[in-house]
């Protein structure tokens, strides 16, 4: 499980995360849903270890975040971090070279499920493509958990259904998978779980079955009740 307890962050004298507290488990999807500039990415980059905190914890499975732990999650940024110049195959190697836990079978498997082309140009790909780039790059390597930052965020149609696919396939099967987003309408049938994020402040966060089956609700019915009262 991950585990963010209290954790407060500031960027100069502005706060932008006010004691922010839930948990992702392993094997379930949890998905961080807010409004633009709600404290998503940045919740995710405290997680990841890119921006520090000012207060509060961040555990998986019990142990506080270090090198070990890190190992254990991938990250899925909102944007490329690989040279535009260099091709998928070329990034896949150097995955290898790089990351004890990548998996190549399963990375090749992404790359057909997806449709790539191993020799395109990073800096050529449609902002699609280079969604689906990403998100091979994060499954292909061995870890408990993947986190992804807007993986639908200005994506056709189609992409964005190849990409919902890939959550319910055995290529993300027994992972803990946390993705921020505003667009829930794909992704809506497959999360198990909803945190509702506002002003840097968990407001919400709930079992999306229970809710559908208790309140006869879904999380947009629970989003319009939270975001428009
Ligand atoms: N490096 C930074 N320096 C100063 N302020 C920042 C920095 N990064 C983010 N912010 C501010 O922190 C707030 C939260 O930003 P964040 O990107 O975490 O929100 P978000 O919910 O992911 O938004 P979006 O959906 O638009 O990506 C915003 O007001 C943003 O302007």
């Amino acid at each position: 499980m991950i585990k963010v307890e209290n954790v407060h962050k500031r960027y100069g004298l502005r706060k932008i995360l006010n004691g922010v507290s839930f948990t992702a488990e392993k094997g379930q999807i949890t998905c961080l849903i807010g409004i633009n500039g709600a404290g998503k990415s940045s919740l995710l980059h405290a997680i990841m270890g890119l921006t520090p905190i000012h207060g509060g914890h961040i555990a998986i499975d019990g142990q506080p975040l270090g090198t070990a732990g890190y190992e254990r999650i991938a990250f899925v940024p909102d944007h490329l971090t690989m040279p535009p110049g260099m091709r998928i195959n070329e990034a896949m190697r150097f995955m290898e070279d790089f990351y004890k836990g990548w998996n190549m079978a399963r990375a090749n498997d992404l790359l057909r499920f997806f449709g790539l082309e191993s020799t395109e140009r990073l800096g050529n790909m449609s902002k699609g493509t280079a969604a689906k780039f990403s998100l091979m790059l994060g499954l292909g390597q061995d870890t408990d958990y993947i986190l992804m930052d807007e993986p639908f965020s200005g994506i056709d149609l189609f992409s964005r259904e190849k990409i919902t696919e890939v959550f319910s396939s055995e290529l993300i099967e027994g992972r803990g998978v946390l993705f921020t987003t505003h667009e829930i309408a794909e992704m809506e049938r497959l999360m198990d779980k909803a945190v509702l994020i506002q002003d840097g402040k968990i407001i919400r966060s709930f079992d999306c079955e229970a809710v559908r089956y208790q309140e006869g609700k879904s999380v947009l019915d629970v989003m319009r009740e939270v975001y428009q009262s």
